[in-house]
């Protein structure tokens, strides 16, 4: 399939005070509605101008509060610290807007399938077809906590049990048939019974049992997004994710990355052209080189130490006030971490230290600065021609664009790179149609099509 003019746009979207870069709220242009619906509606318009495909919330249901055991330093450096229920921001902004796409990010590890399953479900007939459910498994102690267990589960126990969990939510989906409703006030009929089945589902951690309560939705069912990047976690993406989101340093390891993704899905008996997989990325834009550097150096500047030290906190699950910044972690520690793996890898590895210290940490993940993820950044031109190569080469479907300020960093994209990339033609200048699916050129779903042969 060709896949010119199909590269794929998403924002990576807070619902809170900051953008995924903490220091953003410092940043003299960003707005400080985001208590208020305008604030993501202002956004949702600047990016269906631009034709992005969709515009994504990460969440977490706790704040960074693991750094010293306490919230004090996360609070009183806005590190992230607001976080509200994406769901119902999505609904404001799919109020505000036609065709952008709008995906959330719920837990398996914390709600219930048939909640989850009956939240997008219900999303996407509101939005018309346009709604994407991010599946993640959590990642730290204080989120088990605010959802009243004692401790994160285990790192591939929990893709285990989301494996089930999955197939709860795509059977309830797919338990209505497509004409199973008939509204006729003639005979009486509602519904046809038989094209609405009843789910029996007795698993190693779910027994559910009933009738799911909302039709088959206009896309069939939301799309599905994952950002696995553990072995286990990849699999779990290679199984059921749509679109993938990744973290990649350079176009190398993103090639290589993105061959042994297409490979793993299409061994699983999936058509790989049907999953894209679109990396994390900063963008800085200036009008020239020069301009872009300054408005880089004023954005790195409003980075805290603090906020890396949260932050990896947070996404390691554990207290890095614990050691001091010279102390290396011991093997234990490192086998222990429960929460991001890739990372704690990834610092093994750039630190060429089999036991890395926190300083060691800090510098090598980039965690609470705009080394966090790839960076684009420079004149429009220069930035549409890496990510023109990126596409071309088969290094990726597309970009995941998290803002260095709000909303400025996407006024800047869809104003002066959006254009650029559509004169290459790798991007499209309408949308294909109005849902998602459409959008991203992914075939409406039959019922049950998920199931594989084992
Ligand atoms: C672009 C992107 C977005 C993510 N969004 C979330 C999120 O909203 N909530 C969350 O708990 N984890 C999020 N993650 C983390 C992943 O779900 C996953 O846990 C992480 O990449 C580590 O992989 P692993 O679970 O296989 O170890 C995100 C990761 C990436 C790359």
């Amino acid at each position: 399939m060709s896949r010119r003019g199909e590269m794929a746009l998403i924002a990576f979207l807070q619902a809170q005070n900051c953008s995924n870069y903490a220091g953003s709220w410092r940043h003299p242009e960003t707005m400080q509605d985001y208590l208020k619906p305008q604030y993501y509606q202002r956004i949702a318009r600047i990016l269906e101008d631009g034709r992005f495909h969709m515009a994504f919330f990460d969440d977490r249901l706790a704040m960074p509060d693991i750094l010293g055991r306490d919230h004090a330093e996360a609070v009183r450096n806005g590190i992230r610290v607001v976080k509200m229920d994406p769901v119902s921001i999505l609904s404001a902004m799919g109020y505000a807007t036609e065709k952008l796409g709008l995906g959330a990010t719920y837990s398996t590890t914390y709600y219930e399938p048939f909640h989850i399953a009956r939240v997008f479900a219900t999303l996407d007939h509101m939005l018309g077809g346009r709604v994407a459910w991010n599946v993640v498994t959590s990642l730290n102690d204080s989120e088990a906590r605010n959802m009243g267990r004692s401790e994160h589960p285990e790192h591939d126990l929990r893709y285990d049990r989301a494996d089930e969990f999955m197939e709860i939510v795509l059977s309830l989906w797919d338990s209505w048939d497509d004409d199973a409703i008939k509204n006729d006030r003639e005979t009486g009929l509602f519904a046809d019974p038989t094209k609405v089945r009843r789910l029996k589902h007795h698993g190693r951690w779910y027994d559910v049992e009933g009738t799911f309560t909302v039709p088959r939705t206009p896309q069939g069912r939301p799309v599905l997004l994952q950002a696995g990047q553990s072995g286990r976690g990849k699999t779990f993406a290679a199984n059921w994710g749509e679109l993938i989101f990744i973290t990649q340093r350079n176009i190398e390891a993103a090639r290589a990355n993105y061959r042994e993704f297409k490979e793993s899905i299409a061994a699983l008996g999936r058509n790989p052209d049907e999953v894209k997989v679109c990396p994390a990325i900063y963008s800085i834009i200036g009008t020239s080189e020069d301009e872009a550097a300054e408005k880089k150096a004023q954005i790195e500047a409003l980075a805290k130490p603090v906020d890396g030290l949260a932050l990896l906190s947070e996404v390691l699950n554990y207290d890095f006030a614990s050691k001091a910044m010279d102390e290396p972690f011991t093997d234990e520690e490192l086998a222990g971490i429960k929460g991001l793996q890739g990372i704690r890898d990834r610092v093994v590895q750039g630190s060429g230290k089999k036991n890395p210290t926190v300083a060691d940490f800090v510098e090598v993940s980039g965690r609470g600065t705009i080394r966090d993820f790839t960076g684009f950044h420079g004149t429009p031109k220069k930035i549409a021609d890496e990510m023109t190569e990126w596409f071309e080469t088969d290094a990726c479907d597309g970009f995941v664009l998290a803002a260095t300020h709000m909303p400025g960093a996407y006024e800047d994209f869809v104003r002066l790179v959006v254009p650029e990339l559509q004169r290459r033609g790798v991007f499209r200048k309408e949308f294909a149609g109005t849902t998602l699916r459409e959008n991203l050129r992914l075939p409406r779903p039959r019922p049950f099509d998920w199931k594989r042969p084992a």
